[in-house]
């Protein structure tokens, strides 16, 4: 199949933005993408090259794309970069570049799809000495035979910039549409294995039987089961029927663990895979877990001082360091906390009653100082899990958790057989949307910024506060290096800016307010980190902000 088809959807993708037309033009592709694509093709539609939980990426920034272009068409690399300042994108500036390229090659071949993903594979797994040289070649050979247009997406795919306004609610309802089969049997099949491909291709080979099928696959990250909010213990235990299983909530880092042998891979709670920052987990893992393949599922934590646990940005620092790693396991030693296991030895154990699966757990594993089991009380006594509580916040934790005994694990459902109590109003996940730029001194600096929940039902993001203080100056040039690129629309003193980026942010109260489309505001909005964690469509939800103000309200009436 070649890839100008692949382009063109691009196009017309970019054209529209009707979701329903878009999921149209993604069914109709996947109708006729032949069975040996089908397992790519949708993560290339997403302007992917692989699912974000495969460890490949393709290491190349905007300078070796540029000199990879600049040896393709003869257009000199300085005059790539000035048409970039004119254009504002890259993409754009590639097909200016192909065009003026004088002549082409004799021997030039129309581009597959096959031959640009084999090369994407290929400049993703050139390591090593030399190892830009051989991506800039590999790149230059697809841009020589590449149309303007296909360079353009090429050159977006590259930098991980396409703009088709894809996201994964369009990709399940175009497979669903496209292979005639039920899109939350779609759904279904992706929270279990999170593999659009895979899904695509049982869906088109197998149908809606092929996808009831679909199982937990050492090896692919499964959609974790989220909590909601309860106001108190007491509410909690109502809620889950009178009894419980209390656990300690610990302030880290969510990861699940796939260990296959003596493989060890371990995914963030955004499925990223963090394997190689922490050799430290990966090796506990392998001498604490006995059974031969096993998910896991933990909080990891970092420790410090008598035990007690730090803040959860430190086991981020962690997930982000690429060398001098073994400094690092020294400075923030980590402690995984297991809470839940979904597969042993060829067994699925996600149907499971909660109970049965922490029996499992509990045979599966053999603590050790690095590897534990969360701490647990199962009761049906309200001052019994008060006290729990209690204890839990003396001891420097979040709070507790509190889990229904008969529950089964619902993978990627935020739903009420987990509930977390926590002390305070808590923090926001908001995604930024727009700021404005500063004044005087701060001229060239964003200062307020404009957060925004979402709101999965019209997946748009819906502002609820303008974030101003709790900046230091060093984060404001991080946030404007950061953000200047996703500006869209400047207007005055104001931008808009494209929702990437998630802050955590704390405020004083929600107040109910005209002026915002969300109907909510926050009474002075505070920025407390960046949740690089998250994902936008991950961020806290315009419902979530909705629940928080009531359980507000229930508090002020009982003060
Ligand atoms: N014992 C535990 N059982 C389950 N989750 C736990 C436990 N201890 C800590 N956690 C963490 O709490 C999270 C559950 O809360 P929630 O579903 O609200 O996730 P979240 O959106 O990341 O919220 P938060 O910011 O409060 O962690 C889990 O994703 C996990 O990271």
């Amino acid at each position: 199949m070649r890839y100008s088809e692949l382009a063109d959807l691009y196009r017309r993708l970019e054209k529209t933005t009707l979701k329903t037309l878009k999921t149209k033009f993604v069914a109709d592709f996947l109708k006729k993408t032949p069975d040996e694509l089908l397992e790519i093709v949708p993560y290339l539609i997403l302007g992917k090259v692989f699912p974000d939980w495969d460890e490949r990426e393709l290491g190349v920034g905007e300078k070796l794309l540029i000199k990879a272009v600049s040896i393709a068409t003869g257009v000199p690399e300085k005059e790539i970069e000035d048409s970039v300042k004119d254009t504002g994108d890259l993409g754009e500036s590639v097909a200016l570049a192909i065009k003026k390229k004088k002549q082409r090659s004799f021997f030039s071949q129309p581009l597959t799809i096959k031959r640009v993903y084999d090369t994407f594979v290929k400049v993703a797994e050139a390591q090593g000495e030399g190892s830009q040289d051989r991506k800039m070649k590999y790149l230059a050979n697809l841009f020589m035979d590449a149309q303007p247009e296909e360079g353009k997406y090429i050159a977006r795919t590259v930098l991980g910039t396409m703009r088709t306004g894809v996201a994964e609610g369009i990709l399940r309802d175009a497979i669903a549409e496209a292979f005639k089969v039920k899109p939350e049997m779609v759904e279904r099949a992706y929270m279990l294995t999170s593999d659009f491909g895979y899904v695509a291709k049982v869906a088109k080979l197998e149908g809606n039987d092929g996808l009831a099928k679909v199982t937990v696959q050492i090896g692919k990250p499964i959609r974790p089961m989220l909590a909601q909010n309860a106001a108190s213990v007491k509410e909690a235990l109502v809620e889950m029927g009178g009894k419980a299983a209390f656990e300690i909530k610990y302030d880290g880092a969510r990861v699940q663990v796939h260990k296959d042998g003596d493989r060890v891979v371990i995914y963030s709670r955004r499925l990223e895979n963090v394997t190689k920052s922490i050799p430290d987990v990966v090796s506990a893992v392998l001498e604490s877990l006995k059974a031969e393949k096993v998910i896991v599922e933990g909080e990891l934590v970092a420790v410090g001082e008598g035990g007690r646990p730090r803040p959860f940005q430190f086991v981020l620092r962690r997930f982000r360091r690429k060398y001098n790693i073994d400094e690092m396991i020294e400075r923030i030693p980590l402690e995984l906390n297991l809470f839940d296991v979904l597969y042993v030895d060829g067994e699925t154990l996600i149907n499971l009653p909660f109970s049965e699966r922490r029996k499992r757990l509990e045979e599966t594993i053999a603590e050790s100082e690095k590897i534990k089991l969360a701490v647990q009380l199962v009761t049906n006594n309200v001052d019994e899990a008060q006290e729990f509580y209690e204890k839990a916040l003396e001891l420097g934790h979040e709070g507790v958790m509190a889990k229904r005994l008969d529950s089964v694990y619902e993978p990627g459902n935020r739903g009420k057989k987990w509930l977390k109590v926590k002390p305070t109003m808590e923090d926001l996940d908001l995604v930024i949307i727009g700021a404005e730029w500063g004044e005087g001194r701060r001229a060239h600096l964003l200062g307020s910024f404009l957060v925004a929940a979402f709101d999965p039902h019209s997946g748009e993001f819906v502002p609820v506060g303008k974030v101003g203080s709790g900046f230091t100056d060093e984060d404001l040039v991080e946030f404007t290096k950061m953000l200047k690129p996703l500006i869209v629309r400047e207007e005055g003193k104001f931008v808009e800016i494209e929702p990437k980026v998630v802050i955590e942010v704390t405020y004083q109260e929600i107040q109910k307010s005209p002026k915002y489309k969300s109907g909510f505001a926050l009474r002075f909005p505070r920025y407390v980190a960046l949740r690089e964690d998250k994902s936008p469509e991950e961020a806290d939800t315009i419902e979530r902000v909705a629940r928080l103000y009531e359980f507000q309200e229930k508090f002020k009436a009982k003060r």
